[in-house]
């Protein structure tokens, strides 16, 4: 059976669910991928919610089931006509009409919210910043590209929280891989642009050996560690890379993952494709690092495990 791939990225907003997104369909190649945002689906827009009194984030402000109905249609191969939210002008356009590619990659707020959507997918990643980074870059998106003043971003997040509490992060339970990109101290303003990952694998999808990590690194002080924890109470493994590991250690992982996928072989080498882990964030800067090349390329790979399976 031959259809389209499904990968979901869930997070909050400015948890980097746009960021992660470009950078897989990079590795995919972009014209093999169709992305899709699912704030396209809010019921009302900036003026209507500030009338109303209801957050984004809220399951009643969205047409959760024309969603599910468009997820349905593209796992299937079939076309959907997209309502169009814009970001920049805080109201709806004309609606589009989309054919899914090869791979399709939802993002969005509410995608696992419901039962049926949570089925239309192969993969489904959660991202999860720490509440403080993710405050950072959201004031920094949204004043340089939303049009907001910090004070009006800081005051949203706060009108926000019990919705996020109550419908967002809930969420991180129907995840396959919860990413977590975190500073290598408390000071986030001090990173060095070098951002650790923390990946939390959950045995829901089979996940590349990495157990022959523990061969060449040693698990306490290295930047790359491998463990095994609790996550909302259920088992999982944790993979974590440091923003420091040498390009030495990188290259073993990435050979972990790599090894057996004759397509990601090309993707892994750093002569052929210098571009590896890096990605214009969305407010126009390059970010690139080897927690985003292990992220993209362990997400990617999952993608083109399913292809063997249904294309
Ligand atoms: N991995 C990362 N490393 C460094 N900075 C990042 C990363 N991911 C995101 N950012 C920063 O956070 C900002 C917000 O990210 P992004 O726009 O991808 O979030 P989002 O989850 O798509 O947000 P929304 O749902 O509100 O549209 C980016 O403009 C970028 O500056
Ligand atoms: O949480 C968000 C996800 O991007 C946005 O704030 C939401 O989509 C509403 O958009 P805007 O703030 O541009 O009115």
């Amino acid at each position: 059976m031959s259809r389209p791939i499904i990968l979901g990225i869930v997070g909050d907003s400015a948890a980097g669910k746009t960021t992660l997104t470009r950078g897989i369909a990079q590795v995919l190649g972009p014209e093999n991928v169709t992305i899709i945002c699912t704030d396209d689906y809010h019921k009302y827009d900036r003026k209507q919610r500030a009338e109303i009194g209801i957050t984004a984030l809220h399951p009643d402000c969205n047409y959760l089931d024309i969603m599910q109905q468009h997820l349905s249609l593209l796992r299937t191969g079939q076309p959907i006509l997209k309502p169009v939210y814009s970001h920049k002008t805080g109201t709806f356009e004309a609606p589009v009409y989309i054919k899914p590619n090869k791979f399709v990659i939802i993002e969005g707020l509410l995608g696992y919210s419901t039962r049926t959507a949570r089925d239309c997918y192969d993969v489904k990643v959660y991202l999860a910043p720490p509440e403080s980074l993710r405050a950072s870059w959201k004031v920094k998106r949204d004043t340089q590209k939303r049009g907001y003043t910090e004070e009006q971003v800081l005051a949203e997040l706060e009108k926000r929280e019990p919705d996020s509490e109550q419908f967002i992060r809930p969420q991180r339970q129907w995840s396959d891989i919860v990413v977590s990109f975190y500073p290598p101290s408390d000071d986030i303003n001090n990173t060095n642009g070098h951002l650790n990952v923390r990946l939390v694998l959950r045995p829901t999808i089979p996940h590349p050996d990495f157990t022959k990590i523990l061969d060449f690194c040693d698990n306490t002080v290295s930047a790359i560690r491998l463990g095994l924890d609790r996550d909302m109470g259920k088992p999982v493994d944790v993979l974590e890379v440091d923003g420091h590991a040498t390009l030495e250690q990188v290259n073993k992982l990435e050979h972990l993952i790599c090894s057996d996928m004759p397509y990601l072989k090309n993707v892994c080498n750093r002569e052929v494709n210098p571009e590896l882990g890096k990605v214009a964030g969305t407010t126009g800067e390059t970010i690139q690092s080897y927690p985003l090349a292990i992220t993209q390329l362990l997400t990617t790979y999952h993608i083109l495990k399913a292809t063997q399976i249904y294309q």
